[in-house]
């Protein structure tokens, strides 16, 4: 046999012993195979009608004509339902007849036939034959034995036919599954890289503003365990909002990157740089006081910054916990910001003031 014909049989799981035991549930015998047989002949003779008939009926329905679709395929389908008589009383019922109706029930499923239509194509085609043998056979012990046969070879082939079409359903169960599936997975990575990016600023490379307090918070308990000061900076660009309009915004974003570059490089492995939001960012050092911060770290960024942007400055707030007593990360936040804020006024007030001539242009926090 064809491989391909073996792939559909196997596919379904049909074996010759399988067969078997379909006939013998619909009580299937030689009986029935010799009165199947005996119409042969009638069946040869009046094919043409028969065929005629049955596609005649079928392509006056709108809905079986438009499946049809053009005179090529209705050429196609007369060919095979005639194969298809031909084979029902051909007393061959094996693993190619079977393999057959299988081949034609998928076909059909293909194609879009709903059951309902292969049903009433089914019942149109008994009808064709029961009434030929009816009236070709005068005998009616004969006529009763192969309408019996008939009816239970009917019963067989649709049997085949509705388990192709739950078959191919469950192939496209499982197809919708595993894309959905891979949809899923493919959502879930989405995710994870988004998750991943939200770590870290994109524009400067600082952790986010999402991760400051399990920074602030894991320094803090490390600050406590080893009884060491912890000090908080808040920093913020002074007039961005006038730089972004003067200059443009990608010279503005240049700014905020190597404001991030400065105080990273100026920042120990210990500390924690992050972008708290637009031009605004916050510097977790560890084992610092106030003091330590505004000489070493603040002072340092001051000065790299004048190096590497003349005439942009910042403003910045120190907060100092422990060792003796630890604030939370929010108060300590809330104290680092009002710092920042109070360094910016006192810096806008002194340029206002005309008793300090051009103003004070940088502060110390
Ligand atoms: N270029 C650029 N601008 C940003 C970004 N994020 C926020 N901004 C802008 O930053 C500006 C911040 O302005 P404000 O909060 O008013 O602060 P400011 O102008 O620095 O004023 P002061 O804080 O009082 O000195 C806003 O105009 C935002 O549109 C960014 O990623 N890139």
């Amino acid at each position: 046999m064809h491989s391909s014909l073996k792939t559909l049989l196997e596919q379904m799981r049909i074996t010759e012993i399988d067969i078997g035991s379909r006939k013998h549930l619909l009580e299937f015998d030689q009986d029935d195979v010799d009165a199947l047989l005996l119409c042969r002949p009638l069946v040869d003779e009046k094919l043409d009608d028969i065929v005629d008939t049955f596609y005649g009926i079928q392509t006056s329905n709108l809905e079986i004509a438009a499946l049809i679709g053009d005179a090529d395929t209705l050429d196609r389908l007369q060919s095979a339902q005639r194969r298809y008589i031909l084979d029902l009383f051909a007393g061959v019922y094996d693993l190619e007849y079977t393999n057959n109706r299988l081949r034609i029930g998928l076909v059909h499923k293909r194609i879009g036939v709903e059951l309902k239509l292969y049903l009433s194509a089914v019942y149109l085609l008994r009808r064709l034959l029961v009434s030929s043998i009816i009236d070709a056979l005068e005998d009616s012990e004969q006529r009763a034995a192969a309408l019996t046969a008939l009816d239970k070879l009917i019963y067989f082939d649709v049997t085949l036919v509705f388990e192709t079409y739950i078959q191919s359903m469950l192939s496209e169960i499982e197809a919708v599954k595993n894309r959905t599936e891979k949809y899923a997975r493919a959502l879930e990575e989405t995710v994870a890289m988004r998750n991943g990016q939200l770590r870290t600023d994109a524009l400067t490379g600082l952790t986010t503003r999402r991760y400051l307090h399990e920074g602030l918070q894991r320094a803090l308990h490390a600050a406590q365990r080893r009884n060491e000061p912890l000090s908080l900076i808040f920093v913020d660009v002074d007039n961005f909002k006038e730089l972004n309009d003067l200059r443009g915004h990608a010279y503005g974003d240049r700014v905020l990157c190597d404001l991030g570059r400065v105080l990273m490089e100026t920042a120990r492995g210990e500390d924690t740089c992050v972008r708290y939001g637009g031009d605004e960012f916050c510097v977790v050092l560890a084992n610092s006081t106030e003091e330590q911060s505004r000489t070493s770290f603040c002072e340092r960024v001051r000065l790299l910054l004048a190096e590497r942007l003349p005439g942009v400055s910042i403003s910045m707030g120190i907060v100092q916990t422990g060792p003796e007593h630890y604030e939370s990360a929010d108060v300590l936040l809330k104290s680092a910001d009002r710092r920042m804020y109070l360094d910016k006024t006192d810096k806008k007030k002194a340029a206002t003031s005309p008793a300090n001539g051009s103003g004070r242009a940088k502060s110390a926090p």
